[in-house]
């Protein structure tokens, strides 16, 4: 029998974690560099190298990193444990909403009251957060954080790795290039090139990735 393992230990594992135990589901424990709270029935096991000492046909692991900018460290997480041989297991919240003609792949998170809709395409370890919509046809690349309470309108095309904030609007058709960052609220109008942080109403841009102003 598989049993599931959360890494990390701070505010997205707790999120992470009511939505499995929503779903019923009861996770071994959890690793993060240093011990925390998550419950009595889910106890600090150690650091992430704990996990080699694991059996990767016995264990599921669940990302238990979010994003506030950059996707990096959320996605080298995920391709340690992968490096490793280990399988994510994806989460939907049991009050969340996908549509059957949606598609998830390995470790999709969908978070309470969010909203995935039919043709949706959402890749590997992709997090669509609290009360966010991804609408009808949008594709989402790998490792991609999409904030809560975030809209995707139809057709959109969400890059890998990029970061949606908080309540931001993408309109219909819009590609987002991967690594970008999308400020909290923005609304964003025009195609973003790989690599950017926009922000405002519309978006424009303040900065390149990890290296400050444009
Ligand atoms: C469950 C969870 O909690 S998930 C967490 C999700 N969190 C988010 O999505 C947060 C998203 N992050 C943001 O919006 C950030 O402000 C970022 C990434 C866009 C910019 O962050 P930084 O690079 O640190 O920029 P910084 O704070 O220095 O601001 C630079 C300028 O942009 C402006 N600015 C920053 N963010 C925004 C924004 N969202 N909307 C409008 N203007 C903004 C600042 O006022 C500042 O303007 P100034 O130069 O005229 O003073």
């Amino acid at each position: 029998m598989t049993e599931l393992i959360l890494l990390g230990g701070g505010g997205h594992a707790r999120s992470v974690l009511a939505a499995l135990r929503a779903q019923g589901q009861s996770v071994r424990g959890y690793l993060a560099p240093d011990r925390g709270d998550l419950g009595a029935d889910c106890p600090y096991l150690g650091d992430d190298d704990v996990l080699a000492t694991m059996d990767a046909a016995e264990v599921l692991f669940v990302n238990g990193l979010g994003s506030a900018a950059s996707t990096a460290a959320r996605r080298a997480l995920y391709e340690r444990a992968v490096v490793r041989g280990f399988r994510a297991a994806g989460v939907v919240h049991p009050r969340a909403f996908v549509d059957p003609a949606a598609r998830l792949g390995a470790g999709v998170q969908v978070l309470a009251g969010a909203f995935v809709n039919a043709g949706a395409v959402v890749a590997e370890n992709v997090l669509i957060n609290s009360g966010a919509i991804v609408e009808h046809d949008v594709t989402v690349s790998a490792h991609a954080h999409i904030s809560p309470g975030a809209v995707i309108a139809g057709g959109a095309h969400i890059g890998e790795g990029a970061h949606v904030g908080l309540g931001a609007r993408v309109i219909q058709g819009i590609i987002i290039g991967s690594g970008s960052v999308i400020g909290a609220g923005a609304v964003v109008i025009d195609d973003i090139p790989a690599g950017s942080v926009v922000v405002g109403v519309p978006a424009t841009a303040i900065g390149v990735q990890g290296k400050g102003p444009a």
